[in-house]
């Protein structure tokens, strides 16, 4: 069966005074039945929660951002998941409320178990509406947004598509509103040279902007799942995009070859390494070739931090570039005491190797 992942942002599902846009939903819940009637399963992440709230709830001046936050949040996301399962209903479909942290996505069992939680879900039918769960996620341990959420959801997955809905028909070459920027079609990899026509500038109600949502776009394609920004404010967008998308404006992010679930995990989990590996220029070069290689001790030059077996570390070359993300076969005293030697084990074996 065909996997898709949507994710909606709050500009979307929001009015301009707050409240959620409860025609736009009703919309969005059409296409989900639509597009299950083709034999499509659907994975919606859905922001909208502390919007709903703020226009729900009015807080005293003094209430700091921290404690709003939760207070919206944790109003809207009733508010929003009622909403969306009134529409539900009228089709007839059965809607969960899945929220996470990023700390669910730290250690592969808890994937695995979250994982199983989706898979459980949609092999009865039932949608998953996942959003962050913002009552408890605070600073260090919030998602840059839904749109890494949804990156990290889609690769875990394994889906077929992630379309980012947002409030735009997707990346221009300049600011949006110049009739001199034009809209970019595909993307083939070089997200530096989107950065350059990326403004910081964000939508009213939205969390990361434009930029995080290219970088996590670029991630995912780069994990093998193409990645399609569009208008969620345009009726049926994803209807159009599954049916036609050379008739909709939209950027789609060509995806590199599908790398393996375990690769895709590992493409999820910068920040949650347990320490930091310098590698030197002839180990760097050998990672980064078309060949599959592992990394062997003696290519390592330094570390910093402390790490057991099965532990992920982040990889940087000489220069300092950070080169990807590894899961460790053996522990730091026994990979110290390897450094400089030949005939080790790898110490990452490619199959458990994420290169950027
Ligand atoms: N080059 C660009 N192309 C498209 N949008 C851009 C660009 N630079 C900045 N933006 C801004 O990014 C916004 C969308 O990002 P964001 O606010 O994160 O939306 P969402 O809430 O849907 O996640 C657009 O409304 C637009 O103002
Ligand atoms: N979890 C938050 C949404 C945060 C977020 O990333 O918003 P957006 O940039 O609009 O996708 C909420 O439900 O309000």
């Amino acid at each position: 069966m065909k996997r898709i992942c949507i994710k909606i942002g709050s500009n979307v599902l929001t009015k301009e005074n707050g409240e959620l846009n409860t025609s736009r939903i009703k919309n969005l819940v059409y296409q989900i039945s639509s597009l299950r009637n083709m034999g499509m399963q659907c994975i919606l992440v859905s922001s909208g929660a502390v919007a709903a709230g703020r226009s729900k709830i009015k807080l005293p001046e003094k209430t700091d951002t921290v404690s709003a936050r939760q207070i919206w949040s944790s109003v809207g996301q009733v508010e929003l998941l009622n909403v969306y399962s009134s529409f539900l209903k009228d089709f007839e479909i059965e809607c969960a409320q899945v929220l996470v942290t990023k700390q669910d996505f730290r250690t592969r069992e808890h994937y695995l178990n979250m994982k199983n939680c989706l898979n459980s879900l949609l092999n009865n039918g039932i949608l998953p509406i996942i959003n962050e769960n913002d009552a408890v996620s605070v600073t260090a341990l919030m998602f840059t947004d839904n749109d890494e959420l949804s990156g990290l959801i889609a690769s875990m997955m394994d889906v077929e598509a992630l379309y980012l809905l947002s409030n735009i028909n997707g990346i221009y070459t300049g600011n949006p509103n110049d009739i001199n920027s034009a809209l970019l079609e595909t993307v083939n990899g070089d997200l530096n040279r989107l950065k350059q026509y990326i403004s910081t500038q964000k939508s009213n109600f939205g969390r990361g902007g434009m930029l995080t949502k290219c970088s996590i776009a670029g991630r995912v394609a780069k994990s093998g799942i193409p990645v399609h920004i569009a208008n969620g404010r345009i009726d049926n967008i994803v209807l159009e995009l599954v049916k036609s998308p050379e008739s909709v404006y939209h950027t789609s992010f060509t995806p590199s070859k599908k790398a393996s679930t375990v690769k895709q995990w590992l493409a999820g989990s910068d920040g949650f390494e347990k320490a930091k590996l310098t590698i030197n220029e002839g180990a760097e070069e050998a990672l980064c070739s078309h060949k599959a290689t592992s990394l062997l001790p003696i290519g390592v030059i330094n570390i910093s931090g402390d790490f057991e077996k099965g532990d992920i570390i982040k990889i940087v070359g000489s220069s300092g570039k950070v080169i990807g993300l590894g899961k460790t076969q053996y522990n730091k005293i026994k990979a110290e005491s390897y450094i400089g030697k030949t005939g080790a084990k790898p110490l990452v074996h490619y199959d458990y190797l994420f290169l950027y």
